[in-house]
């Protein structure tokens, strides 16, 4: 657990007078799930892009999977991208696509030289690992919002990638399907080792996927650690954000 795979210093970004960073440090360590926790508008999303060097920050360092994100272009851009997943919030899956058009997608467009067969094999797996084989010839239209987001994240697998970056993957879901969603996170961690981001305003997936849990408070993470020792703070912020959101 002692590799870093994601190491911000002093990261600062802001739009004209709008300061959203002010200085952010965070650390994920090899096999890691760290939870960011924030209001809206605090700055998740800016910090999601930098790490996957979709924004230029105006100051600090940003290093991931060994490399400075900041001075990536081109191919060594894309070949990194690869191996950073973004799980986005709405699944983002292709309507038009069958289930396993939208598996093979990222494969094909990314990897040459794959046979049908390797193909056929590596979407066949990724199904069983989400529970969703049934669902191969089906449209995304006829799945529940819970079983898109399942194969939203089986497709993010598909190449993979030392890092997940999870984009609310409980919001819009009920309680239960929660729970499978957060369970579903655990289960990639373990099976592939890959190290995880989880921006989410459920402190249920918090408290369970997050081995530690950063929150973002007035463009800084001021509170890092475990769940519980962040929300043992009397801070009246960080008590705020523990009451006004459910919590099993
Ligand atoms: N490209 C941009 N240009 C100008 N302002 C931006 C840009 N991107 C983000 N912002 C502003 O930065 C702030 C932080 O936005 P961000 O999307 O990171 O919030 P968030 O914490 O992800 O919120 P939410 O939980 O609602 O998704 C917002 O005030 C937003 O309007």
């Amino acid at each position: 657990m002692d590799e870093l795979v994601i190491d911000i210093q002093g990261l600062k970004k802001s739009f004209g007078d709008l300061h959203v960073l002010r200085g952010v440090d965070l650390q994920v360590h090899r096999g890691e799930n760290v939870v960011v926790l924030g209001r809206s508008g605090t700055g998740k999303s800016v910090l999601i892009k930098i790490i996957v060097g979709l924004l230029k920050p105006d100051a600090g360092e940003v290093r991931v999977l060994g490399q400075d994100v900041t001075l990536l272009r081109g191919r060594e851009l894309d070949d990194f991208r690869q191996k950073v997943g973004f799980s986005f919030q709405s699944s983002a899956l292709y309507d038009s696509m069958s289930i396993r058009e939208n598996l093979e997608f990222p494969l094909v467009r990314n990897i040459r030289n794959l046979s049908r067969a390797d193909i056929n094999r590596a979407v066949e797996e990724a199904l069983d690992d989400v529970g969703l084989s049934q669902t191969i010839n089906q449209m995304p239209s006829e799945l529940s919002g819970g079983q898109r987001k399942r194969i939203g994240i089986a497709r993010t697998l598909m190449l993979k990638p030392e890092i997940m970056l999870y984009d609310e993957p409980t919001a819009g879901l009920d309680p239960i399907t929660s729970i499978e969603i957060n369970n579903l996170i655990n289960e990639v961690r373990q099976r592939t080792g890959a190290s995880s981001i989880i921006i989410t305003h459920d402190l249920t997936c918090a408290k369970t996927t997050g081995d530690r849990v950063a929150m973002l408070l007035d463009g800084t993470f001021e509170r890092v650690g475990t769940f519980d020792e962040v929300f043992a703070d009397p801070d009246e912020r960080v008590q705020q954000f523990y009451n006004y959101n459910f919590v099993n």
